[in-house]
């Protein structure tokens, strides 16, 4: 369950310390997520999943630890330094975390403008466009402000705004949270489809076992203010941990297991 060999580190935290007051949220913590992987992060509630996503991309000052992303320190860095590094992955909240305000269109093109201030309007039009299409949306949903679309269509829409700026990883915050399981599995595959045409290393926070069955290549397990644990489902099953255990081997855990299973065979 070492880091696998020919692992080329994309994000590393080395004693990651986080705490709110007397509350300590991360301890000590490791973890490596390697280039080109999709790394499911899974954990129960309050374990410092999300927290642990705001340290990574910066948002939230740890105690302590290092953490590095793209090869660039992310702590304690200058504003220019962080809008550098920011430009090179993209993020989908979990809510979409769309300005409702704006269309689509209009949510895609915010990151383009902040970086590219001086792109042509046909041009900013055009890269939306396509940018909507990679995100798996109709065409006409451009003009649609958020009010107008469904949960899995607002996710698709963050999703293209995620990717605006041609990221090399990308962030997801629980993305089939919400979502019937006909449009979690769609999302899925989506998800994975992008990552194999362009090459994306994916972090992605989730409670969904059908996701980590379905499109993860590794498992890291956050307990007891720690990633207790990094590996695919078979090497975590070996593991005795009790929470392991209970989240994979329990009604639901066997349930999408069997039903991965079936799909494999079928
Ligand atoms: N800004 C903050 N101020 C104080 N406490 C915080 C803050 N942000 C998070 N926490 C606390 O840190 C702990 C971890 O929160 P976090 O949101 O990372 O959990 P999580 O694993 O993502 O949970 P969930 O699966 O429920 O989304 C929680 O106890 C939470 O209350």
């Amino acid at each position: 369950m070492t880091t696998p060999k020919d692992c080329h580190p994309i994000i590393e935290v080395r004693g990651l310390k986080n705490a709110f007051g007397e509350q300590v949220v991360h301890d000590n913590l490791d973890l490596t997520v390697c280039r080109g992987e999709i790394l499911g992060v899974v954990g129960g509630s309050g374990t410092g999943k999300s927290v642990l996503l705001r340290s990574i991309i910066g948002l939230q000052t740890p105690e302590t630890g290092t953490i590095e992303v793209l090869g660039e320190n992310m702590v304690d860095r200058t504003e220019d330094e962080a809008k550098n590094i920011r430009r090179r992955w993209g993020i989908l909240f979990q809510n979409g975390a769309l300005f409702s305000t704006l269309t689509v269109a209009e949510n895609v093109e915010v990151p383009i403008r902040e970086y590219f201030p001086y792109i042509t309007p046909p041009l900013l039009d055009e890269i939306a466009s396509y940018k909507i299409a990679m995100g798996g949306l109709p065409a006409d949903a451009g003009p649609k402000f958020p009010s107008e679309l469904s949960g899995g269509m607002i996710k698709r829409a963050g999703l293209a705004r995620a990717l605006a700026l041609d990221p090399e990883l990308l962030f997801l915050d629980e993305p089939t949270a919400g979502l019937d399981p006909i449009a979690a599995a769609a999302f899925d595959q989506l998800i994975l489809s992008l990552q194999k045409r362009l090459d994306l290393t994916v972090f992605l926070i989730t409670h969904d076992l059908d996701t980590l069955h379905s499109i993860c290549d590794r498992i890291a397990v956050l307990a007891d203010k720690k990633v207790i644990a990094v590996g695919t489902i078979p090497e975590l099953l070996a593991l005795d941990h009790p929470w392991i255990q209970e989240y994979f081997n329990g009604p639901r855990g066997r349930a999408a297991a069997a039903s991965y299973e079936h799909e494999v065979v079928a």
